[in-house]
């Protein structure tokens, strides 16, 4: 039984045991499918027409009526004709493949949401030499972003037999006020080994209408928009304006973010090649750190709210004596202070190293400077420099007479991190995202953010996308392993854990299997009906256990 919540977009279909599917929209919920087989049908029986001819007839009859009247035609997928593809059994996927959102769960747990799985279908909606696609990269660089345009142009390409696509040069604003720039398969060849994006990407900028009236001008009948939260939210809104005109193009997001602050999926292509990354900076901090007597080693990473690229570069190094997140507050001085912790550790191991996101402190920084709540072209916070102020901090610290003296490094790898080159994994991760996003535009999926989720890739509905940022939850078993391996203070009086505590599922803390896995990075409000389950899972970035 489906129903269509249409102030949220959200299609709902409710099956036993508790099955929610939370699907995407489709062109067939506002664009009126043309009977062509029942029009062949009649025409074979009124006349004296071969049914062949009829069918010829008709088709080319509904060519014309879908391109001037949108009406939809469906054809069947070129898929089945490539040999690359006709070697497998099943190619296909089944229109009822649903992935869950939840994997750990008990006996009688309901079945709880579902997103529909993505993948090459029977039937597109799309014949090749009709498809005008655009792709558009927005928001901060990450790792993957060229291998993610180069894998959507080759897949058009190769899979689908599509040879119109453009690039949009700088971002949403590029949709009008740039000219476009062509892409083929020997343009894109190899850009996937370069760091950045070949079109260029902007903050800011982003005007519905006059994206849409581009969109509509240029003949655009597939948009593909690579970016973060921001970028997710924006295509939220192109896609509304595009069926509000019930226009047949489809908008598919794809996921960017190397803060991993984007939420239900498992994990932002580009994550991995960041915190492999910044190993190399962690690694500097230590040697100089443990080449000197006292030495500090002071590591600032991105993460302007969410600290998971500073947790995680910080569990794979175990190198790190101290990591300091967004989500959780510190404070430098007094017992269990900072200053305190960094004395004794010194005097245990004569050096220690400290990794900072760069979105930590920021409300003690603005306890010592003026306040400076500026915001980006987009909207997000622009953060005051918590490196270099925590070095200055811990420098005067141990310049009084009475304290020991110490000598601080700080390295500050924020942007190097994210403009290189996606690693291995990621490169083959950035493919599948990319072939997900084009086999989903062909069947005739729109409004929808493909991802990984559970290990599978998924079409999830933009609602869900945007409706929080995922962050690191400091009550959790992820954090947890963390604070075990650096052995540092929670930096928690017992009123702020408790009241961290509170803020999680109250039966969380008593479904110890709940908890116990490298669930998909945790959101910062779980939905309700996780709240109501108490299914709850770990902070972190899922992996195939
Ligand atoms: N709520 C929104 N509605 C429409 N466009 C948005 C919204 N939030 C951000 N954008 C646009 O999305 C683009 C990228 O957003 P930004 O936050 O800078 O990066 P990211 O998407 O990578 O997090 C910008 O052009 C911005 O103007
Ligand atoms: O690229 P800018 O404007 O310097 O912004 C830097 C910020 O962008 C980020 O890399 C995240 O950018 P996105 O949200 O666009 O992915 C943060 O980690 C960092 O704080
Ligand atoms: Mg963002």
């Amino acid at each position: 039984m489906a129903s269509n919540d249409s102030d949220s977009q959200m299609k709902i279909v409710h099956g036993d045991a508790g099955y929610i599917l939370e699907d995407v929209p489709h062109f067939a919920d506002y664009i009126p499918n043309l009977p062509v087989f029942s029009l062949s049908l009649s025409l074979f029986r009124s006349s004296s027409i071969t049914y062949a001819n009829c069918i010829a007839l008709t088709h080319s009859l509904a060519d014309r009526l879908c391109t001037t009247f949108f009406f939809l035609q469906t054809y069947p997928n070129p898929l089945r004709s490539n040999p690359a593809y006709s070697v497998v059994k099943q190619y296909f996927v089944h229109m009822d493949d649903t992935v869950p959102q939840k994997v750990v769960v008990h006996k009688d747990s309901p079945r709880g949401v579902h997103f529909r799985r993505a993948g090459p279908r029977q039937k597109v909606y799309f014949k090749s030499d009709e498809v005008h696609a655009c792709i558009v990269t927005c928001g901060g660089l990450c790792p993957g972003l060229n291998t993610v345009i180069r894998e959507i142009v080759c897949g058009l390409s190769y899979m689908y037999g599509v040879n119109k696509v453009l690039g949009i040069d700088g971002g949403y604003r590029g949709f009008y006020s740039k000219n476009t720039i062509t892409l083929t398969p020997k343009v894109v060849n190899d850009i996937h080994k370069r760091g950045g994006t070949i079109l260029g990407t902007s903050r800011g900028g982003h005007d519905t209408g006059k994206i849409v009236d581009s969109i509509q001008d240029r003949g655009i009948n597939q948009v593909y928009i690579i970016g973060g939260d921001g970028t997710q939210r924006g295509a939220t809104v192109i896609y509304e304006e595009v069926r509000r005109r019930g226009l047949k193009v489809a908008i598919a997001g794809i996921p960017k973010t190397i803060d991993n602050d984007i939420p239900v999926i498992d994990k932002s292509f580009g994550f991995d090649t960041a915190v492999e990354e910044a190993q190399r900076a962690i690694n500097a901090a230590h040697v100089e750190a443990e080449s000197i007597e006292n030495g500090i080693g002071v590591v600032k990473l991105m993460g302007r709210y969410s600290g998971f690229i500073a947790m995680y570069a910080t569990l794979a190094s175990r190198d790190v004596d101290c990591c300091l997140i967004p989500e959780s507050p510190f404070y430098l001085e007094g017992k269990g202070g900072l200053f305190e912790f960094i004395e004794k550790r010194l005097k245990e191991n004569g050096h220690m190293v400290i990794v900072i996101a760069e979105g930590a402190g920021q409300d003690l920084l603005t306890e010592s400077m003026q306040a400076m709540d500026q915001k980006d072209a987009s909207g997000n916070k622009l953060l005051q420099d918590v490196g270099l102020w925590i070095s200055h901090k811990i420098k005067d610290h141990f310049a009084r007479k009475d304290k020991m003296p110490i000598n601080l490094k700080y390295i500050d790898p924020t942007y190097m991190i994210r403009a290189i080159p996606s690693n291995a994994s990621d490169n083959v991760y950035c493919t599948l995202l990319a072939q997900s996003a084009v086999h989903g535009a062909m069947a005739g999926y729109t409004g929808f953010t493909v991802g990984l989720v559970n290990g599978r890739q998924t079409y999830i509905p933009f609602i869900r996308i945007n409706e929080r940022q995922n962050k690191v939850v400091i009550t959790d078993r992820m954090w947890a392993r963390l604070l075990s391996s650096t052995n540092q203070p929670s930096f928690l009086s017992p009123k702020d854990l408790e009241e961290a505590k509170k803020a999680e599922s109250p039966t969380q803390l008593l479904e110890e299997n709940n908890c116990n896995d490298v669930g998909d990075a945790e959101k910062e409000q779980p939905p309700k009906d996780e709240q109501e389950s108490g299914n709850h899972t770990d902070n972190g970035i899922k992996t195939q256990n």
